[in-house]
């Protein structure tokens, strides 16, 4: 039976309007793709609390997670991802790519343009359309 992971993603917008979009890293599981920033929920942390722990250790900046945008379970070839995207607010800092190939503001419109993880799309849809936001 396929593994299943449940993952929180931050939507993360600027004052232009721009969201924050993150490339995985060759290396990385999924590599070369656009994601939102986040990753695995741990044992006994709620969304919020798994998504700014995420942010701060790969983007080094502080984050507060809000609402959910976005809930979508998808089937990869290894494993089986639930993948929960939250809007957030950049509170303090500036985000640094660390583990990220790239980091890029991307107009919300342009957001389509991009090569994104293929769980990410429902969500990234949700953002252009400003479903739940
Ligand atoms: N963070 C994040 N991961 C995503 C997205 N879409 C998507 O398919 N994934 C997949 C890629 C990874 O296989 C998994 C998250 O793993 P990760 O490597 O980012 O999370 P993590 O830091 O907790 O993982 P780990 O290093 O502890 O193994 O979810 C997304 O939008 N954001």
């Amino acid at each position: 039976m396929k593994k299943k992971v449940k993952v929180v993603a931050a939507v993360i917008e600027n004052e232009h309007n721009e969201i924050l979009c993150a490339l995985r890293a060759h290396d990385m599981l999924i590599p070369n793709m656009w994601e939102f920033p986040g990753g695995k929920v741990e044992e006994g942390e709620n969304l919020q609390e798994a998504l700014e722990r995420e942010i701060t250790e790969e983007l080094e900046c502080e984050i507060k997670a809000c609402e959910v945008i976005n809930r979508n379970t998808h089937e990869y070839d290894t494993f089986i991802i639930e993948l929960i995207s939250l809007k957030a607010e950049l509170i303090k800092g500036t985000p640094v790519a660390t583990e990220h190939a790239k980091l890029i503001w991307m107009p919300r419109e342009n957001l389509e343009s991009l090569v994104w993880a293929p769980a990410d799309i429902p969500a990234v849809r949700d953002v252009m359309n400003q479903v739940n936001i």
